[in-house]
């Protein structure tokens, strides 16, 4: 029987809101389920049970059939998010569907797994998580899969993005840019209040921490060769799913 993805959402036309590369437009998909519990998640849903009777168990095929659906001809980059979805090995046959359409693909993980259909992805976000999360980094697991990419000559198909809500995370940023000094390095502003309905004034707190952020990193003499980001999607869509 041919193995299936639990998903969770499909969306898109849309454009990459955060990373190494933003603004792109793009689809996405979903993944169902996370080895972590960031305190801070902008898409707990994907585990913490509040979403589960959306969890749709699909194949391959499947996902490509719906991504046409929504996308038809209007699209050529498929994003993969979850949720952790280096979970899943089964996303090996999505991975080898959407390159034979010719379908460019991104994926965004914490770097807490590793899945050999990595090798096969144009753009992989690796995200460890700082100490407002919660949670706690495994650093021989981030040096084995950097290393399992770049020894196999991938090394410009990754980034690293560490999402910065305080100067603990910050100090934690450095640390990760400093062990990993030949990666792209990205420092994310952090939404606080992922609840926050009111757009405008979600806006307002996120530009504020992004001036704060942009400050920290002008000021230091570690942080020279990075780029400090906003999510886009959030700027511009607030909190809203499937965007
Ligand atoms: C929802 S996660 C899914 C992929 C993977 N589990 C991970 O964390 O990298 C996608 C991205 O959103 C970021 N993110 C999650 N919650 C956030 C928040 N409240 N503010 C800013 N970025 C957040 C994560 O750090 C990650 O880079
Ligand atoms: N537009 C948009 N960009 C994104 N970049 C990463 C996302 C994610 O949730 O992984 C995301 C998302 O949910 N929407
Ligand atoms: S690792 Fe990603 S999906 Fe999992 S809890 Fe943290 S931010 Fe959410
Ligand atoms: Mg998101």
């Amino acid at each position: 029987m041919e193995k299936t993805i639990p998903v969770l959402e499909i969306f898109g036309p849309t454009i990459q809101g955060e990373g190494m590369v933003i603004g792109q437009k793009t689809m996405f998909v979903r993944t169902a389920g996370c080895d972590y519990r960031c305190r801070w998640c902008d898409s707990a849903f994907t585990w913490d049970g509040s979403a589960k009777e959306e969890i749709r168990p699909m194949t391959a095929e499947q996902i490509w059939e719906r991504l046409y659906e929504l996308g038809g001809d209007r699209f050529s980059h498929v994003t993969i998010s979850g949720g952790n979805p280096v979970l899943i090995s089964a996303l090996e046959e999505l991975v080898l569907l959407l390159k034979k359409k010719g379908i460019r693909l991104a994926v965004e993980t914490q770097g807490s797994r590793w899945q050999d259909w990595l090798y096969h992805i144009d753009e992989v976000t690796i995200s460890p998580k700082p100490p407002s999360s919660g949670m706690d980094t495994d650093f021989a697991m981030l040096d084995h899969i950097v290393k399992k990419l770049a020894d196999a000559g991938r090394a410009s198909h990754m980034s690293l993005k560490v999402v910065v809500f305080d100067d603990i995370d910050f100090d934690y940023a450095k640390r990760v840019h400093r062990r990993y000094p030949g990666i792209p390095f990205y420092l994310q502003v952090g939404n606080a209040d992922t609840a926050e309905a009111d757009d405008a004034a979600l806006r307002t707190q996120l530009l504020a921490r992004l001036e704060w952020l942009v400050e920290k990193v002008a000021q230091s003499n570690e942080l020279n060769d990075v780029r400090v980001l906003p999510q886009l999607h959030t700027l511009l869509w607030g909190n809203k799913r499937g965007v």
